[in-house]
């Protein structure tokens, strides 16, 4: 049995997570619901960003937002110093809801619409991540418009296969995101953009996937963009003065996953950037990257009442919990592996291996195959480990199931951060027709 962070069984043999007893949690609150484990988010921010102060480089470390975005876990992002990467004018929104700092704001997206770069330029938010030609030309007409300037990054696809699943593939040549580093795109863009004196070109971005285990996309990364910075800087003098490299560090799921420290990816980045640097006799640029899962992914556990089972003799047997891919899609959209615990009896002996079955009608919605575990009774607990990533960020209504609420707990206290919704909130939106219309 693996647990994450703070997570241990206490005197009441029942699964405990920053001090406070889950049985309660889950008393008090009901099921399903999302634990986060304070201390162990603050502990991995720290783990990046106090490794770029130890080695004394400039750096920013920025939380990628849509990893799990509410108002309460930026504001602990905010108080550990860290900056905020937003996708989308819903993600910006919660940051200024949260008062987030806009100058530690950086705003990605391949499709920003015209509103939402409105909104970044009016709260002068740090940097705009350009992705495309379209929002180059749109980025410079508004500045022109509001009478204003803005820094971004351009995003560029140097060409890198991460190992990691087709679906959070980022930096490969065949991708929506980003300029095309090799086939002069990439640098078109950034003699347009340098000849606007509404932009200020800080630098390179590059995002190369996600759930990555080593460093050698990071280190490859590297050198492809600098070939093409020292191209630029000797073809028209350009000099970047920010890399960022983008997120993707891989977490521990289960056994088969095999992470290494954020101090060692942070090391292998400045190591390579420094290497390049003394290679092309460049300055050292500032070096920013955008941590999401790796921050806040095995900070997280779902909490589940067991109800219905089903045996289909000699093939599996199927334990139906009280959510499912409404509170957790990675399993169905990724075949995402995940480890869990009877959370009021984590020390039983296990006897039998089961299939964690969701509650919406629809046969791809399992949570765990093959899950060894004690002979679970309907109302017992289950937790499902490592749902912090990514879980309730990308939680819907299908079958019009209410999305559960979220626990910050810390040093024994519990605080109430997301509430769960409710059916009235469900049909809010709902328009009812005025009269009864005949087909
Ligand atoms: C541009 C960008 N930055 C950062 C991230 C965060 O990735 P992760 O959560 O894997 O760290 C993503 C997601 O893959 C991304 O697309
Ligand atoms: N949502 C994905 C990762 C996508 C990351 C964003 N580019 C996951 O759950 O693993």
């Amino acid at each position: 049995m693996h647990f994450y962070g703070s997570a241990k069984i206490n005197n009441r043999h029942h699964l405990e997570i920053g001090g406070v007893d889950t049985v309660e949690l889950v008393e008090k609150y009901g099921t399903p619901l999302y634990v986060y484990d304070v201390a162990l988010i603050r502990e991995r921010a720290r783990g990046f960003r106090d490794t770029f102060k130890r080695l004394g480089i400039k750096a920013q470390v920025a939380y990628a937002s849509k990893a799990f975005s509410t108002i309460a876990m930026v504001q602990l992002v905010k108080e550990e110093g860290l900056s905020l990467d937003v996708v989308s004018g819903g993600e910006l929104y919660t940051a200024i809801a949260a008062q987030f700092p806009t100058e530690k704001i950086h705003f990605h997206g391949n499709n920003k619409s015209i509103e939402e770069l409105k909104m970044a330029l009016d709260y002068q938010i740090g940097c705009i991540v350009v992705d495309n030609f379209l929002e180059l030309h749109l980025l410079m007409d508004l500045c022109e418009q509001k009478d204003t300037k803005t820094q971004i990054l351009l995003r560029v696809t140097p060409g890198i296969e991460a190992h990691t699943h087709d679906y959070i593939l980022t930096g490969q040549e065949d991708s929506k995101f980003g300029f095309d580093l090799q086939n002069g795109q990439a640098e078109k863009a950034l003699r347009m953009a340098l000849e606007s004196d509404r932009l200020e070109v800080l630098g390179v971005h590059c995002h190369i996937g996600s759930q990555i285990f080593d460093t050698t996309g990071f280190v490859l990364a590297t050198k492809k963009i600098f070939e093409k910075l020292n191209e630029w800087k000797s073809g028209f003098g350009y000099i970047s003065t920010v890399l960022n490299l983008g997120g993707g560090f891989g977490i521990r799921y289960t056994q088969e996953d095999e992470p290494i420290p954020a101090s060692s990816y942070v090391e292998e980045i400045i190591s390579e950037v420094k290497n390049q640097v003394v290679k092309y006799n460049m300055e050292l640029p500032e070096i920013w990257i955008e941590p999401g899962r790796s921050l806040v992914g095995d900070a997280g556990t779902t909490l589940y009442k067991i109800g219905s089972t089903k045996e289909v003799p000699d093939v599996r047997k199927y334990v139906a919990v009280d959510g499912g891919m409404t509170d957790n899609i990675r399993p169905a959209l990724y075949q995402a592996k995940y480890e869990a615990v009877l959370a009021n009896r984590p020390l039983d002996e296990v006897e039998e291996k089961v299939s964690i079955a969701g509650k919406c009608c629809e046969s791809g919605d399992m949570l765990i195959w093959d899950l060894p575990l004690p002979k679970a009774d309907n109302n017992d607990v289950l937790a499902v480990f490592c749902t912090g990533a990514y879980g309730y960020s990308m939680s819907n209504n299908y079958n019009r199931i209410p999305r559960p609420p979220v626990v910050f707990v810390e040093n024994g206290i519990t605080q109430l951060v997301v509430k769960r919704e409710s059916f009235d909130d469900l049909i809010r939106l709902d328009v009812a027709l005025k009269e009864q219309v005949k087909l």
